[in-house]
């Protein structure tokens, strides 16, 4: 089962709900706009590639749903299905991109089922590429992993943050697939552990060796030489800064001081020409992520919270940037890079 897809018999989207993981493995089904709107907002599907296709498949879905009896209306209503969409998660670039990159294909339409058929068949492009783009970030990047490295990430950027394969845990998933032995060091990423719950189920899936550490450990295990890469994934790259889960920034300073490459693996996707760091939107949540884990209370109910998703890693933090296209080295030109 990939991470999200489409079902052709009931016209749905379908995902595994990574809220309930790693306790639980179940596949939920988006039968409206909204439904599909809340599981992006409450992170049943999450990661940015991950988050292209639903955007995608989102839109897919919306022209399946609609009644309109008229191109026009039609494209209308996926315009603001499309507003819609983009509106619940502004940080990852990938989001707007799969929305939009759907859109586009209307054009190549000529009657109302036309577009519900194009819209869908971009989607699922859309799907299938990722998988293709992450083997060949993966492979690009295990070049970069000796034998019996011990590899540092943070969140997850692995199958369950993409259609499948995974950006970070792609390029360990191909240094293993080499012949290499890997050890990763998985930081639990507060507060949804997308790490300590996600990352560490999808390795012990794979039997590739991993330790489960709180975030305010990675100083001490980078002082004590037990971490030789950090590798992590990416919400958005501007020219300047990756914009990745909150913590990253602190990572990449402790890897900097400590002369430990700092790797970034993300799909052109991921690239944004059009801002830098002081542009980009970094997405705030519900102050009940640090007050409970789920149900369980953690800190006073009403105590003051800064919870933003994602923070800013300076390019000059980072050794290279893994992607389907090579490895590159910062100082780059991203409209060159892109290109
Ligand atoms: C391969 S992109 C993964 C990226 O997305 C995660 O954020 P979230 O769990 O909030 O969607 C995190 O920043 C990962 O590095």
């Amino acid at each position: 089962m990939r991470t999200i897809d489409w079902n052709d018999e009931s016209n749905s989207i379908v995902m595994i709900d990574q809220t309930l993981l790693p306790m639980e493995y179940k596949i939920i089904e988006c039968r409206t706009l909204e439904s599909l709107c809340e599981g992006i907002t409450s992170l049943r599907v999450r990661g940015a590639p991950a988050l292209g296709a639903a955007g995608a498949f989102g839109i897919a879905l919306a022209a399946t749903l609609s009644n309109a009896d008229d191109m026009d209306i039609l494209t209308e209503e996926l315009k603001a299905a499309a507003h819609r969409i983009k509106a619940t998660r502004p940080t990852a670039v990938n989001l707007a991109w799969g929305v939009d990159r759907t859109i586009s294909a209307i054009p190549d339409a000529y009657n109302l089922d036309g577009i519900r058929d194009v819209v869908l068949a971009e989607a699922k492009n859309i799907a299938d590429e990722d998988v293709k783009t992450n083997k060949k970030l993966g492979k690009h990047g295990a070049r970069l992993l000796d034998d019996g490295d011990t590899v540092m990430t943070h969140c997850n950027a692995g199958r369950m943050a993409c259609v499948d394969w995974g950006t970070a845990l792609g390029v360990i998933r191909s240094a293993v697939d080499a012949g290499k032995e890997i050890n990763v060091i998985a930081c639990e990423t507060r507060p949804l552990n997308q790490g300590g719950r996600i990352t560490t189920w999808e390795l012990m899936q794979d039997n590739i060796p991993v330790t489960l550490i709180t975030d305010s450990m990675s100083g001490h295990v980078m002082n004590n030489g037990m971490v030789d890469k950090v590798i992590v994934g990416a919400d958005r790259i501007t020219g300047d800064a990756v914009f990745n889960k909150i913590g990253t920034y602190t990572h990449s300073v402790l890897a900097r001081e400590h002369e430990i490459p700092f790797f970034v693996a993300a799909p052109i996707s991921t690239f944004d020409p059009n801002n830098w760091e002081d542009t980009v939107t970094i997405e705030q949540r519900d102050s009940k992520e640090l007050r409970f884990f789920r149900d369980l209370q953690i800190a006073p109910a009403d105590v003051k919270v800064y919870n933003p998703a994602f923070d800013a890693t300076p390019m000059e933090n980072v050794t290279a940037v893994i992607t389907e296209k090579g490895v590159f080295y910062p100082p780059f030109l991203l409209d060159e890079l892109i290109a």
